[in-house]
């Protein structure tokens, strides 16, 4: 039996980790659970996997939860903040930890959780782009595996066969190219929030989501592969598939190029994460190659999307350069999902940001996060003055 921390159990992610849960009653276990503010939605989840610690993140909505479960016999240790992030992160029972949270708040909860040598099931991409050097040092001194969930990155990892690790020449990650793909710059200009939350193949979270349509999700996506598995960003491509039918590739030194494909699902990354070393066989819709209508492939566009352009840079730069990228894109797609910018205004937030950014090599994670509010401070700044 694994017994597993689910960080972020009311997002996508969350919520699709607790369905491969219950694929595998036997198998997988929910002893913690840590959410945001979606309080009802905690409620049935805490009332069907019966986690004895859990987590809101507001302290009055840990009180409405102690009290609609006042008359039950079910009574779980409640907490809430980020205090409460850390004790599910860093829960006893628990020997894996999904980071699944949204931005950088996975960050601090995700170091005590590797400190507490638990494995770590790697959603939260955030962690890696605002602190890939710390974080991955951190776990390498703990002796945890940072298993990743993101599609392309767990699709590298099934490609990657340890005994020709030397023999890798480079990792392609594919992207979708997102709902705007095919948009010239002034139609860019016009889109809405809604238009930008429907992305082509995949349903996901709102910051993701919008992510994948400027394409910075891709660029954390380099800064995250970069971290994940120690390679430089030379060796780092990314090729626009439509279809999301190929996860990502690796190409070896002999011109061989191993690809994993699937059904964009989820679910079947998460399930792979928590069965490991094992693979488990389920009942999930199968990709039926057959019926493909055909896979195609286009070179990203940087002109109209630089955020992806943004993220090689600022992970060239090194030191804290990706946190203040990460902290600057995270207030900006906030700005844009409450109506406050325009589409093409994200990556000139993060451009701005990054241009008054001091270079630093931060010494720990505590200067990451001065850094990261600093960022964040900046980038409202230049809201304002818009
Ligand atoms: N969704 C997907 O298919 C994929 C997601 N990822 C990555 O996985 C991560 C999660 O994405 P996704 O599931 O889409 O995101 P969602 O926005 O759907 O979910 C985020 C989760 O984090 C919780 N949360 C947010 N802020 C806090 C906080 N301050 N304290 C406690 N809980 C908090 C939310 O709680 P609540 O809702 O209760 O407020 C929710 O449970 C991201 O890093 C994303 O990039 C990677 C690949 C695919
Ligand atoms: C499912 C997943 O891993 C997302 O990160 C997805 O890849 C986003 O799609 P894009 O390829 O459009 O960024
Ligand atoms: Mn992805």
């Amino acid at each position: 039996m694994k017994y597993i921390a689910i960080l972020g159990s009311t997002g996508s992610i969350g919520r699709q980790t607790l369905e491969v849960v219950e694929l595998f009653p036997q198998r997988l276990k929910v002893v913690a659970l840590a959410a945001g503010r979606n309080r009802q939605a905690f409620l049935q989840q805490c009332l069907r996997y019966r986690p004895r610690l859990v987590s809101l993140e507001l302290a009055e909505d840990a009180k409405w939860l102690q009290e609609q479960l006042a008359g039950c016999a079910y009574r779980p240790a409640i907490h809430y903040g980020l205090d409460g992030l850390i004790t599910v992160a860093t829960c006893a029972e628990a020997s894996l930890v999904v980071t699944a949270l949204s931005g950088a708040v996975g960050l601090i909860p995700t170091c005590a959780a590797i400190k507490a040598r638990k494995q770590i099931a790697l959603a939260n991409k955030e962690t890696l782009v605002a602190a890939g050097q710390y974080v991955s040092g951190l776990a390498e001194q703990y002796g945890v595996s940072l298993l990743p969930v993101d599609s392309e990155h767990s699709a590298i990892w099934q490609c990657l066969q340890e005994e020709n690790r030397q023999a890798v020449q480079r990792l392609l990650l594919t992207a979708s190219g997102g709902p705007f793909r095919q948009l010239d710059q002034a139609a860019l200009k016009q889109v809405t929030p809604a238009m930008a939350l429907q992305h082509p193949n995949w349903s996901m979270g709102q910051k993701i989501t919008v992510d994948s349509a400027t394409l910075m999700n891709k660029g954390l996506e380099v800064i995250e592969a970069r971290w994940l598995f120690n390679v430089d960003y030379d060796q780092i491509d990314v090729v626009i598939h439509p279809q999301s039918i190929i996860h990502s590739m690796v190409e070896y030194g002999d011109g061989s190029l191993l690809a994993h494909l699937g059904m964009p699902d989820m679910r079947i990354p998460i399930q792979y994460a928590l069965s490991y070393p094992e693979r488990w066989f389920n009942q999930l819709p199968r990709l039926q190659v057959n019926r493909l209508k055909g896979l195609t492939f286009e070179e990203p566009d940087t002109e109209r999307f630089p955020a992806l352009a943004l993220a090689y840079q600022a992970g060239r730069q090194g030191g804290a350069a990706p946190a203040v990228l990460n902290a600057a894109n995270e207030v900006a797609v906030h700005a844009f999902l409450a109506g406050c910018i325009n589409f093409l205004d994200i990556p000139y937030i993060v451009a701005k940001t990054l241009d008054k950014y001091q270079p630093v090599n931060p010494a720990g994670l505590d200067e990451i996060i001065q850094i990261d509010s600093w960022a964040r401070a900046e980038a409202q700044k230049i809201i304002k003055r818009q």
